[in-house]
């Protein structure tokens, strides 16, 4: 049996989620019906930004990704592992949610990135695909991934956008700006414009933060 999301409660999400950041006159809506995404610039403070960057250079260790590809090149930045009991982390995890309005329960552990010069995301969904190897123990663990939050710590000197192909836009990392999009369409099934790439940094050093959240409550490892 293979296991499925319950599409209209995630329809709800996505609606109920995109309404509250409509109304957010800090929020802007890029312009697409394709898809919903949002950014704010201004969302953390310098002081923020800057902890976490200590933070990720503190214990960042080379990336994974769920399904192991052939590709060496695929994902090639550190991530840092944030614990979810560290009460900035949990401080900066509730700021997300409130701005989106999803109970912070229901997101995966923020995670830090940094990417040095030559290292990238590349292109990809932030939702989980069926036939994958990880599909029905991600399934029955905590549902489909729904909304993605990310925020820049710092402005490269070089490179380092998040491109959405399909979309025909990208956005250039500043330090505290938030980006945030739904990775589902309003019928609340997986959304194949949403594809993005984090280019590879052409000059110093890129670090972010993401935020994925999830159809029913996160159940940690
Ligand atoms: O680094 C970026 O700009 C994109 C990161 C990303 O796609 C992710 O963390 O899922
Ligand atoms: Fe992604």
């Amino acid at each position: 049996m293979t296991l499925k999301s319950n599409t209209r409660k995630l329809a709800k999400l996505g609606k109920q989620v995109s309404d509250r950041l409509n109304r957010n006159a800090r929020v802007y809506r890029f312009e697409t019906n394709k898809a919903q995404v949002y950014s704010m610039c201004g969302f953390l403070p310098a002081d923020d930004c800057r902890m976490l960057v200590r933070m990720i250079d503190q214990d960042a260790v080379p990336s994974t990704l769920y399904d192991a590809s052939e590709d060496n090149e695929f994902r090639t930045s550190s991530s840092c592992n944030f614990s979810r009991h560290d009460p900035e982390i949990q401080r900066i995890t509730q700021r997300i949610s409130g701005l989106l309005g999803i109970d912070t329960g229901y997101g995966e552990t923020i995670q830090g990135q940094r990417y040095q010069v030559g290292q990238q995301f590349k292109m990809h969904h932030d939702f989980f695909h069926e036939r994958t190897s990880y599909w029905e123990r991600e399934m029955s663990r905590s549902g489909q991934r729904t909304w993605t939050a990310m925020v820049y710590l710092n402005q490269p000197e070089g490179g380092g956008e998040t491109h959405f192909p399909h979309l025909g836009f990208g956005v250039v990392p500043q330090a505290g700006t938030l980006l945030a999009w739904n990775n589902l369409s309003p019928e609340g099934k997986p959304n194949g414009y949403t594809a993005h790439i984090g280019a590879p940094v052409t000059a110093g050093t890129k670090y972010i933060i993401t935020n994925w959240f999830r159809e029913r409550p996160w159940a940690d490892d």
